[in-house]
């Protein structure tokens, strides 16, 4: 068994990590951890988490030196289910100690001059490690996954839209030009679990959020090697993500050569479905899934996506680059095989 430490595991993706990990068949928990100076430091894990009470007894420690020591010497692999800056700053010690990192965050997902100041807020201080970093689009990168000692799990909206949008680049069916335009909504869960005014119940209605200027624009654009235009939208339930994206294709772009696209990418794949119908976020809720289908009439494509925010959007996709990683079966632990 391979050990396992996550960081923010108080957190809406940290507590899917910990879930996941303690049903995987080759991984066990190495610590649950949350900031040095955290108002939960000490708390058992299922305190926060009922739902794992009696299963997951494992308390919640402060990252502190003594506990950064106990990582170095005891883990096999750490998970970053940290803000941002948080997992910029932590990740090349563990890197620098030999240990893999999974960041579920944003600090290492798009290399480029200015990116992180633009749409982050900080300057980035690892450029190294950030060219090094493999992004963890599982059904995609499996070889850079592989040999990378610190693989980038994608955001939530870029995995639902990217999904959905490779295998068209990959056959070339996108018309010349053409900025595939992505309107996703997204549950609540998205924005973590730390209370703020705009999360809060009584504030929350379907509206749109971050016009023209999400950070997951340049992101899905990068790994896509084609501009998009995305334009998420809060909905006022908790957890998953459903993407509608229009796409204009190619002249003569045939029926079969849509299928043939999206049945190369993924058959054999199990967590990505091609559902034979229009995807809906209580299929994919609670589950590793990634739902896809498409219609069209003439050049213009609709395809809708489908994910759990928290978990092929998230925890789940860092447990597939893990498998990938160690070689276990892909889907060890996600999917009875
Ligand atoms: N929510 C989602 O759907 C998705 C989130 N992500 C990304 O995953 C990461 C985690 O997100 P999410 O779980 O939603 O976030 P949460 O806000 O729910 O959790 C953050 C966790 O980090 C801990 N933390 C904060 N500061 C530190 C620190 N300095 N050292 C160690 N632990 C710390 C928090 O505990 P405490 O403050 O008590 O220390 C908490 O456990 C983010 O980067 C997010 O962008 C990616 C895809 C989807
Ligand atoms: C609803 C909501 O607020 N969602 C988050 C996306 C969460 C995510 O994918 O995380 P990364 O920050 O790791 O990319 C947002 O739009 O910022």
């Amino acid at each position: 068994m391979l050990k396992a430490a996550i960081i923010g595991a108080s957190g809406y993706t940290g507590a899917e990590l910990a879930g996941l990990i303690h049903g995987h068949p080759h991984l066990e928990l190495a610590g649950l951890y949350v900031s040095e100076g955290s108002q939960d430091a000490h708390k058992p894990f299922a305190s926060l988490h009922p739902r794992w009470r009696g299963v997951i007894d494992a308390p919640l420690l402060p990252l502190d030196d003594e506990a950064l020591s106990r990582i170095h010497t005891q883990a096999d692999l750490v998970l970053l289910a940290t803000a941002h800056e948080v997992s910029h700053d932590l990740a090349p010690g563990f890197l620098a100690k030999g240990l893999p990192v999974f960041d579920l965050s944003g600090a290492f997902r798009v290399p480029g001059e200015g990116f992180y100041d633009k749409f982050y807020g900080f300057a980035h201080q690892h450029a190294d490690w950030l060219n090094d970093a493999a992004y963890g689009l599982a059904e995609w990168n499996q070889d850079a996954i592989k040999a990378a000692s610190l693989i980038a799990v994608p955001g939530c909206y870029p995995t639902a839209s990217l999904s959905a949008l490779k295998p068209l680049q990959q056959a070339g069916l996108i018309a010349e030009g053409n900025r595939p335009i992505i309107s996703a909504v997204s549950g609540v869960s998205g924005a973590g679990r730390k209370a703020s005014m705009a999360n809060s119940f009584c504030e929350v209605s379907y509206k749109p959020y971050g016009v023209f200027t999400h950070r997951h624009q340049p992101e899905i654009s990068h790994h896509l090697g084609n501009q998009v235009v995305f334009q998420p939208h809060l909905g006022n339930f908790i957890r998953g993500i459903l993407a509608t994206i229009y796409v204009q294709l190619k002249d003569g772009v045939t029926d079969e050569q849509i299928a043939a696209a999206y049945h190369q990418a993924y058959n054999g794949q199990k967590i990505v479905r091609l559902a034979g119908q229009w995807p809906q976020i209580n299929d994919v809720a609670g589950t590793p899934f990634c739902d896809l289908h498409w219609g069209r009439d003439g050049d213009q494509l609709i395809v809708v996506s489908a994910i759990d925010n928290l978990l092929k959007g998230a925890a789940s996709q860092a447990i597939q680059c893990i498998n990938i990683h160690q070689g276990f079966s892909p889907v060890a632990g996600l999917v009875k095989e």
